[in-house]
């Protein structure tokens, strides 16, 4: 099921995902022991982090994982993981064994993209070659079109063996979650907001757009997929468009 809500500006976008998570996160707790979420990087959802840092929340059941990071150590100014942390997981008692980062620090993203998959098939209990199932999975969209870091034309995009890959920037290298294992979640929720997201928006929402060059477009998980735009970026999707 796929819904697109265009709200009237950034602020309400994110009170808007912050009601929707909470409660996600609570009646998903009501059938189930754990609540996984991956969180996206930029600058849209810094505000939603800081939001959530207010929620009283069951920590101990809620697992942080990251569907992208820069190549970068984990206190570096670029770092998704630093900027999480520093909004949200550091302002309140998150148990350290529930936050799981993507690990940078070996000096080759491949080794540690590795490494990562297999700290999620272990977390998850699947084997090599299965996929796992994510509660919700937040994701960003970038003028160009790329979500988490699957970037227009780029190697990653056909990676469909693994859980996380090395993505591509200009040149740099980053990690990222694969299209199989984003599309296996159980929602996946983006947050979009400014008017020069509006372009690559109308491509991704047209039958004719194409998903080498517009990556978020590949998107369509098994489960909820929930498009939160503010004004700026969604004004002119038509209605008909999904
Ligand atoms: O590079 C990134 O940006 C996208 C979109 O970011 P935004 O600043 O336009 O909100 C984000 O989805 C991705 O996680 C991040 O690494």
């Amino acid at each position: 099921m796929t819904q697109i809500q265009v709200l009237t500006d950034k602020p309400a976008l994110i009170t808007h995902a912050l009601d929707l998570i909470v409660d996600k996160i609570h009646t998903t707790l009501e059938q189930q022991a754990q609540f996984t979420i991956a969180l996206a990087g930029g600058s849209t959802p810094k505000p939603l982090y800081e939001a959530l840092a207010q929620k009283s929340l069951p920590l101990e059941k809620i697992h942080i994982f990251w569907g992208d990071e820069r190549y970068v150590a984990a206190d570096h100014p670029d770092s998704n993981q630093l900027m999480a942390r520093q909004a949200w997981l550091d302002q309140v008692k998150f148990p350290t064994v529930n936050i799981h980062p993507m690990p940078t620090g070996s000096n080759d993203p491949s080794v540690d993209a590795k490494t990562h998959n297999q700290e999620l098939e272990e977390f998850f209990g699947v084997k090599a070659g299965e996929f796992p199932t994510f509660d919700l999975i937040l994701l960003g969209m970038g003028d160009d079109g790329h979500t988490a870091s699957l970037f227009p034309q780029t190697e990653a995009l056909t990676v469909s063996d693994r859980l996380v890959t090395v993505g591509n920037k200009d040149g740099e290298p980053r990690l990222t979650f694969t299209y199989p294992l984003i599309n296996n979640a159980r929602c996946v929720m983006f947050l979009v907001a400014g008017d020069n997201k509006r372009p690559a928006l109308r491509s991704i929402f047209s039958p004719n757009g194409d998903e080498r060059l517009y990556p978020a477009k590949a998107v369509k998980p098994q489960g909820e997929l929930l498009w939160l735009l503010d004004k700026g970026a969604g004004a002119e999707l038509p209605k008909n468009w999904v």
